[in-house]
């Protein structure tokens, strides 16, 4: 499985084989991974017994312990958690991007994987178009690449250069490149992290209506407990390496008991406390993970 990072591989061995070696300057770190990797057909993934752990960290250094879990092909997962649990760490698993940890379980994915991340890594010396179709081959690829732009809204920006758009725009550059393959897994890292709140609700909207369209499974990373239950179909919280609760997205209308109720649920899976009448609280304790 190779997985399309955003336009950019994974640095591995060969290109860091490529820096001078000078005693001054620590070797960058590897790890040692025994994963069992193998290949979905059915577009779903499955990973069991998943352990990582980075070099003599706290305690013994592990950040997953033996998780399982399983994603259906076009289901969309989002997935909490506090600061340091192992999100990302997880993400970066699946999508074979981790060289610096070590580990072992067993990680099933399905051939085709995309990674978009909280910036747009798009290439600056490149045009907007030529960013979306990088590294993709065959006559059709620029209008696919176009086709694409037009589908995240911007049709006619094919010739800007990526500092010509504003943050939103660059991510939804982002996220036409990660489906230029249509990817049968969209790996999602915090990908509205860095927007304000009104062009996050709209990448909202835009993001739901790209799953509804193409249909990739999702794993979302997300401090945001409204955009989790907003976006996904299942939401995970992690806590300590682990999974503390899978629970179904049944009602997405904020207005909503079902919604209350799900939001306060995930709210004390990760540890945050109820909001006490009278008792001074920052928006941020309420809304996002610790
Ligand atoms: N390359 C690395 N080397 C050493 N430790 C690392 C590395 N990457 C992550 N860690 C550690 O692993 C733990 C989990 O990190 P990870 O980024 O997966 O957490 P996260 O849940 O995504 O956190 P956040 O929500 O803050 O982004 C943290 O304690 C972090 O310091």
């Amino acid at each position: 499985m190779a997985a399309h990072a955003g336009g950019l591989t994974a640095p591995g061995p060969t290109e860091d084989a490529r820096v001078p070696a000078r005693s001054d300057v620590p070797a960058p770190a590897h790890g040692v991974l025994a994963d069992e990797r193998v290949t979905t057909q059915d577009g779903s993934v499955v990973v069991r017994d998943l352990v990582r752990a980075y070099g003599l960290g706290e305690g013994d250094g592990r950040v997953l312990r033996g998780l399982d879990l399983t994603i259906a092909a076009g289901e969309f997962v989002a997935i909490l958690g506090r600061s340091g649990s192992g999100k990302s760490t997880l993400l970066r698993a699946l999508a074979g991007l981790d060289h610096d940890v070590h580990g072992t379980g067993t990680i099933a994915v399905p051939e085709r994987v995309s990674v978009v991340f909280q910036d747009s890594r798009l290439l600056p010396w490149a045009r907007v178009l030529d960013n979306v179709t990088l590294g993709l081959r065959g006559a059709g690829a620029r209008e696919l690449g176009a086709e694409r732009l037009a589908e995240v809204g911007l049709a006619g920006r094919e010739r800007a250069w990526p500092t010509e758009l504003s943050g939103g725009e660059q991510q939804r550059v982002s996220l036409a490149r990660s489906l230029v393959r249509e990817p049968q897994l969209l790996l999602a890292d915090e990908p509205f992290g860095a927007l304000d709140a009104l062009t996050r609700t709209r990448m909202h909207a835009l993001l739901r209506d790209l799953c509804a369209r193409h249909l990739p499974a999702v794993l979302l990373v997300t401090h945001d407990v409204d955009e989790a239950i907003v976006l996904a179909d299942r939401v995970v919280v992690l806590d300590e390496g682990r999974i503390a609760l899978d629970t179904p997205v049944a009602h997405r209308d904020p207005g909503d008991p079902g919604y209350v109720a799900l939001r306060r649920e995930l709210l004390d899976a990760l540890g945050v406390p109820p909001v006490v009448p009278g008792r001074p609280t920052t928006s941020a304790t309420d809304r996002s993970t610790p």
